[in-house]
């Protein structure tokens, strides 16, 4: 079972425009609500491609409720753990025209100690059923320094492998603590490294213990850095759409072959590569076309050659 934690979950709202137009009025069709924050999209595109999950978060207010609704009408199976605050909304405006989507995410209200004691005990009492534990998302503000360190200890006594996708001060915890894989994108990484070349920080990760970074490079596809390897994917083309959610099914394509027992990061980078192309293809975050093989055939894989575009920066 992959078991996802989302520390900071949010109800996803999504607005599709024939064209953004900043400081315009924009009539719509109807906007969807979905149950998102990135460790439930990684659960949901892992449970609709048949794997086994289980994705705890939290829930409060009124947009807690709509969330637990939705969530609970998607079958992914979940706990939820209730918290006093306000569950935070994120915003997507997706542009058809020019395939480019704006977000706005709040930021979140940290959950009380003693609802996070809780959040800790429903991945401590479902880890010894769980392959991997999944911790995927941005900390609200004032979340206790100590959270992702306890939970990806626990895990790594259990023997469960960790996969983290978080940005900031995080991202180094994350990798203090343990984690095998981490994936974060070349602004995160520089802004978590204070190291200017990305493919520099990533190696500092792996010399902090990490065994494999999944860096997600936008338009130019993904790296696979290692302690021996850099390795890159990208479609010849790149694919436009909607990119919200695309890395959070990267993270779910390493997280259903970490179930499996693959390591291989070659593997590894070309799933994850094509999964969240195959992201890019669908109107929501949390969900991948069903062409995601054909894209995985079509990849260009090679050693790492240094040209960075300013844009996947
Ligand atoms: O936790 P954050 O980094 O703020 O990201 C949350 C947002 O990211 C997404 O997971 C998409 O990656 C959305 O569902 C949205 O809620």
């Amino acid at each position: 079972m992959i078991l996802t934690v989302t520390p900071n979950p949010a109800l996803d709202l999504t607005w599709h425009l024939d064209r953004l137009t900043p400081g315009e009025t924009h009539r719509a069709d109807a906007g969807a609500a979905q149950a998102g924050g990135k460790g439930l999209n990684v659960a949901r595109v892992a449970h609709a491609q048949g794997a086994s999950v289980l994705a705890v978060s939290t829930a409060g207010g009124r947009t807690g409720i709509e969330l637990a609704a939705e969530l609970a009408a998607s079958g992914v199976p979940h706990r939820l753990v209730p918290v006093a605050a306000a569950t935070r909304r994120s915003i997507a405006l997706v542009d058809q025209e020019l395939g480019d989507t704006t977000i706005v995410n709040e930021r979140g209200v940290n959950p009380t100690d003693a609802e996070w004691v809780t959040l800790v005990g429903e991945v401590v009492d479902a880890l010894p059923g769980a392959q991997v534990l999944v911790i995927s998302g941005s900390l609200p503000p004032g979340a206790p320094e100590t959270l992702l360190p306890l939970l990806i200890g626990t895990a790594r006594d259990a023997g469960v492998p960790v996969i983290a996708d978080t940005s900031g001060p995080a991202l180094l915890l994350a990798a203090d603590a343990g984690a095998s894989v981490l994936k974060p994108n070349a602004a995160e990484l520089v802004e978590a490294t204070g190291i200017a070349d990305p493919v520099d920080g990533a190696r500092s990760l792996i010399a902090r213990g990490v065994d494999l970074v999944l860096l997600s490079l936008g338009a130019d596809g993904m790296l696979a850095v290692t302690a021996s390897d850099v390795r890159h994917a990208r479609l010849e083309t790149p694919l436009t759409g909607n990119p919200t959610g695309a890395g959070d099914a990267a993270v779910a394509a390493c997280a259903v072959l970490y179930a499996d027992g693959v390591r291989d990061p070659e593997t590894i980078l070309r799933r994850a590569t094509a999964w969240s192309a195959a992201a890019v293809l669908m109107p929501l975050a949390g969900e991948i076309s069903d062409d995601w093989e054909a894209l995985e055939q079509r990849l260009l894989v090679a050693p790492f050659t240094p040209v960075f575009r300013e844009d996947s920066l």
